[in-house]
């Protein structure tokens, strides 16, 4: 015969638990780093132009361009350096926000980002990752350039999201109903990514979703447990970036999202993601996507067609590639997550896309 055991409510709780680390309140942090009344309007001006392009309200392209992840501060402010320039140069006709992404969805395991594991080293300094992030995402704003971000951890937002002007909800996470949920209670446009299997009605489901009101749980700013509801996000859109099945950058699979974008009453419009699926995650195909791209826009343009991609996202540093995070020493200014455009190359492909 069996016996029950005699278990406590204790023991049969965190069973699985290793350790709980606190961490300083999203409220502390933002007041160590704060964002300032001046930074503040450039965030939300940037804002306000980034959703009237993703409405079909202002006719440039909207083009996220930056590594893959941050893993060295320093070659992101570097990077950023020379996007600076070119952003400004070319604001006429595209509007250039920096990708600075700093929490990576994974397919099994691997590094989950810099807040997560800032050095790298599985030490996981969550408080140090979460200051540096938010620090260089500052630094960044004072380049006169705005940052996009993927928001993963549900509570991590509370941290930097009032610097940031772009953000995404990435192609593992678009039909969960928490990061929906999040979605809908954040302050700038966000754009769902299609499934990674190439399921385009998942991100178009999430959009809908998030531009509705929600009630879930939450941590408020001083770290306590909280109900959270939210009033729901208007500005969000669909992002193509291919699947399983292939690209899906194509015309016949832009004019298929644009339809069903239709029939779900939202505006016309796609970002396409140039790397992960559509280029089959290889930089040098990355680079003739976009300028594919450009050229269709270009077409589209000249025709008096309706242009319905006024979004492109980009995976560019400063060296083509990518190297493990586990390579020591580290190549500088490359990727340790997926292959990214070089500068040179992406310098070409900023200028194709300015010329559509
Ligand atoms: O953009 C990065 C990766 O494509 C994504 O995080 C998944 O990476 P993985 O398949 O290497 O885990
Ligand atoms: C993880 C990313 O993309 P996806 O969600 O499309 O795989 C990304 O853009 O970094």
């Amino acid at each position: 015969m069996t016996t029950i055991p005699d278990l406590t409510a204790e023991s049969t709780s965190d069973r699985r638990i290793k350790s709980f680390r606190s961490i300083p309140s999203p409220d502390t942090i933002r007041s160590e780093l704060p964002l300032t009344a001046r930074r503040a309007i450039t965030v939300q001006n940037d804002r306000d132009e980034i959703a009237a392009i993703l409405a079909g309200a202002d006719d440039r392209l909207l083009v996220v361009v930056g590594p893959c992840s941050v893993h060295d501060p320093i070659a992101a402010i570097d990077y950023a350096r020379r996007l600076a320039p070119l952003a400004k140069e070319y604001a006429d006709r595209l509007k250039i926000v920096m990708r600075v992404y700093f929490e990576k969805p994974r397919t099994t395991v691997g590094w989950k980002g810099l807040i997560n594991d800032p050095g790298m080293d599985g030490t996981f300094d969550v408080e140090r990752g979460l200051r540096t992030a938010r620090s260089l995402l500052l630094d960044i704003i004072d380049l006169g350039l705005p940052v996009g971000c993927e928001f993963l951890e549900p509570t991590s937002p509370q941290y930097i999201a009032d610097t940031v002007a772009w953000g995404a909800i990435g192609a593992r996470t678009t039909e969960s109903q928490v990061h929906r949920q999040l979605a809908s209670g954040l302050s700038m446009p966000i754009g769902f990514k299609n499934g990674t299997d190439g399921n385009i009605q998942v991100a178009i489901d999430g959009v809908k979703a998030a531009a509705a009101q929600h009630v879930f749980f939450g941590v408020d700013d001083f770290g306590h447990g909280a109900v959270v509801e939210t009033a729901g996000n208007e500005d969000c859109h669909v992002i193509l970036r291919g699947g399983t099945a292939g690209p899906n950058f194509d015309a016949e699979s832009i004019s298929t999202a644009v339809a069903a974008l239709a029939k779900a009453s939202l505006p016309q419009q796609v970002m396409i993601d140039c790397s992960h699926a559509n280029s089959g995650k290889d930089h040098v195909r990355q680079a003739e996507v976009a300028e594919e791209i450009a050229a269709a826009v270009r077409a589209a343009r000249e025709n008096g067609d309706q242009v319905t991609i006024s979004g492109v996202m980009l995976e560019s540093f400063l060296e083509p590639g990518a190297q493990s995070p586990d390579a020591r020493p580290l190549t500088y200014g490359q990727s340790v997550t997926d292959k990214c455009m070089g500068w040179e190359a992406s310098v070409g492909v900023l200028a194709a896309l300015a010329r559509s």
